[in-house]
């Protein structure tokens, strides 16, 4: 059987995709026949080895696309720029997808999510969050919007959640993700009509390794509602969907979640199941946000 490729001749960065829910979109849009560039923290690979990111670009390889590891630390906006570089160079200016996921906060999020925010370090719970999940997602779209304005297409896909709305893990963490929200509202405002389209996507619970390893083993308040969670690999279909949708451009600047998506474009999940739908009162907020942040209604507002 041909499988059908939708993604092949796009050009996709996923940024911290060695493990976790950049991973499982990664090899979603390799599925989906795309060249997909994946960063990870730079690692040595012990006696020849392959490190974790270098696996994923290989299957990325095997599963029908072109995967591609570099050793970029997020954190430094030097090495962010050089990655660019090398995309562009690489691919004639071509960048059709960016996934703004690296994320750098996990370990200190989950060792920390029943602490208040006066009792921690304030600069390393912020930065922890905020740095590389927040900071560098703005700086990556800086870079792929240049890439992608010239072609008059692209899409930018940022990463966020739930604690965007309401209080989860920290405050530090809460915060990072209502700024990753509005990161990718005013975004789609300053890229209206240039064929760029900017969301915000909101995974459900997911079981990614780090969630197994701190809430799946043992008793704890997270383990009920992680133990239902979705796989890394949901929200990647969720945005092989988005990205092969002709009508897309309604969604700009819009948070999305995986469990609308997955309901709207028919997603299944391991063992034929769906998220659980957004509950109501979340949805109507989102849906009353998204309407005030539609970017041609706003830009409306600004002109008078
Ligand atoms: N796990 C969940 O249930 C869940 C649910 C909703 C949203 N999210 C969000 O999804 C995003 C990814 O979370 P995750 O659970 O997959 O995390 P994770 O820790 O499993 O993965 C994070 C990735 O970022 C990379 N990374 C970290 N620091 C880096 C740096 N300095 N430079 C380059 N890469 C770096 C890591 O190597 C890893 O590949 C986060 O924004 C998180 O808040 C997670």
């Amino acid at each position: 059987m041909t499988l059908i490729r939708p993604l092949s001749n796009h050009v996709a960065l996923v940024t911290g995709a060695s493990r976790g829910i950049g991973r499982g979109i990664a090899l979603q849009l390799g599925e989906a026949g795309a060249k997909v560039y994946v960063t990870g923290r730079p690692q040595k690979n012990s006696e020849g080895k392959q490190t974790p990111l270098e696996k994923v670009a290989a299957e990325i390889t095997q599963r029908g696309g072109v995967g591609v590891a570099i050793f970029c630390d997020h954190s430094n906006p030097d090495k962010v720029k050089d990655l660019f570089e090398q995309i562009k160079k690489e691919n004639d200016g071509q960048l059709d997808i960016l996934v703004n996921n690296a994320y750098a906060g996990v370990d200190f999020v989950f060792e920390n999510a029943t602490n208040k925010f006066f009792d921690l370090d304030p600069v390393e719970s912020f930065d922890s969050a905020n740095n590389v999940g927040l900071r560098n997602h703005y700086i990556c779209a800086v870079y792929a919007s240049r890439l992608m304005i010239p072609r008059k297409q692209g899409l930018i896909v940022t990463i966020s959640s739930l604690g965007g709305m309401g209080y989860l893990f920290d405050v530090a963490y809460g915060v990072g993700k209502a700024g990753c929200d509005k990161l990718a509202s005013d975004m789609a405002v300053d890229l209206l009509n240039t064929g760029i389209l900017s969301v915000s996507l909101w995974p459900g619970a997911v079981r990614t390794e780090a969630v197994q390893e701190a809430f799946l083993k043992t008793d704890n308040p997270f383990k009920k509602i992680f133990e239902k969670g979705e796989s890394v690999e949901y929200s990647g279909k969720c945005i092989v969907a988005l990205a092969t949708d002709t009508e897309r451009e309604k969604f700009n600047g819009n948070i999305l979640t995986t469990a609308l998506l997955g309901r709207k474009y028919n997603i299944f999940d391991e063992g034929n199941t769906q998220p659980m739908e957004t509950r109501p009162r979340f949805q109507k907020y989102l849906n009353v946000v998204n309407e005030l942040r539609t970017p041609a209604d706003f830009r409306k507002n600004l002109e008078g």
